[in-house]
């Protein structure tokens, strides 16, 4: 479990970058972070992983509290993040150097998820594109079977068929007992993978939201024409008609369009949080 209560945030004399935070993360569950550029996602993330200190509030991760960075806290949290290095030398040197800091480390599954991947198990990773180097550290991060896994933009430079590897073997590698945090702002990536929607804005969450929750209170309905469907809310074009988003008052079941939604939270934040019943 995670629990944020009422963290505030700052990188020194800046401006604040998180306010008022509070937030419950429970086990079994793949949780997107959204936001635009520098709104705080990583920070977010940092703070989780104990890398950086709120400036108010508690946090406590799993039983821990991050910024102690116990042994135990560090075997079991894990934080992915977007820039990658390893250093000279085949993966097996790799594994020897990092392995002996986290127990739960699985090398058949690490190496299963490489060969998913199409990467062969001799490479040098330091040799690697950008995008190779980043199917490693997620082959790593998964197969530490860590209890929260804290992913920063991890499909960035990942290709097209990547990406659809990454999404499988994320949604394959969940445990029961496990927290994956996912941050990105190529929101189409994580659709059909997260089951719990988080978007930052302005040093808040302004959505704290499943999946479920969601296409209760929303649907998303293409339409030739806009008047077709009545109270919508936002729209953009489609080939040959809209995607739209609207109150979901008969209690219909459409598919949630995550891109979709994101755009409508930042183009229609008030009529969007209303629908929701947000305060
Ligand atoms: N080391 C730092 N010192 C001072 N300010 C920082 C530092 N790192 C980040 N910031 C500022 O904190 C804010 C949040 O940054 P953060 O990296 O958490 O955003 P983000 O949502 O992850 O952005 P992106 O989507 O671009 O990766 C930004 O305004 C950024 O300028």
């Amino acid at each position: 479990m995670i629990n944020l209560n009422h963290i505030n945030f700052r990188y020194s004399s800046k401006e604040s970058v998180l306010e008022d935070l509070t937030l419950s993360l429970a086990p079994g569950h793949i949780y997107g972070l959204l936001g635009r550029n520098g709104v705080g996602k990583t920070s977010l993330m940092y703070i989780l992983s104990g890398l950086r200190f709120p400036n108010d509030g508690q946090c406590s991760v799993i039983g821990f509290t991050p910024q102690q960075r116990k042994v135990d806290f560090l075997q079991q949290v894990y934080f992915l993040p977007d820039e990658i290095y390893f250093p000279p030398g085949a993966i097996d040197k790799y594994l020897a150097l990092y392995t002996p800091f986290y127990p739960g480390f699985n090398s058949v599954m690490f190496y299963d998820l490489l060969a998913e991947f199409d990467i062969r198990a001799d490479v040098h990773p330091a040799k690697l594109s950008l995008g190779q180097r980043k199917q490693i550290a997620i082959c790593f991060a998964l197969a530490l079977r860590a209890k929260v896994l804290l992913l920063d933009e991890p499909t960035n430079a990942l290709d097209i068929p990547a990406k659809k590897i990454f999404r499988k073997i994320i949604a394959g590698g969940l445990q029961e007992d496990q927290i994956i945090m996912i941050s990105t702002h190529q929101v189409k990536d994580l659709e059909s993978l997260i089951d719990h929607v988080l978007i930052l804005d302005g040093q808040k969450m302004i959505i704290d939201r499943s999946i479920d929750e969601l296409t209760n209170r929303i649907a998303f309905k293409y339409a030739a024409d806009l008047e077709d469907i009545p109270n919508v809310i936002y729209s953009e074009r489609a080939l040959r008609g809209y995607a739209t988003l609207s109150a979901n008052l008969k209690g219909e079941y459409t598919k949630f369009d995550m891109e979709l939604f994101f755009n409508a939270v930042l183009d229609q934040k008030q009529k969007v949080l209303s629908v929701l019943e947000v305060k």
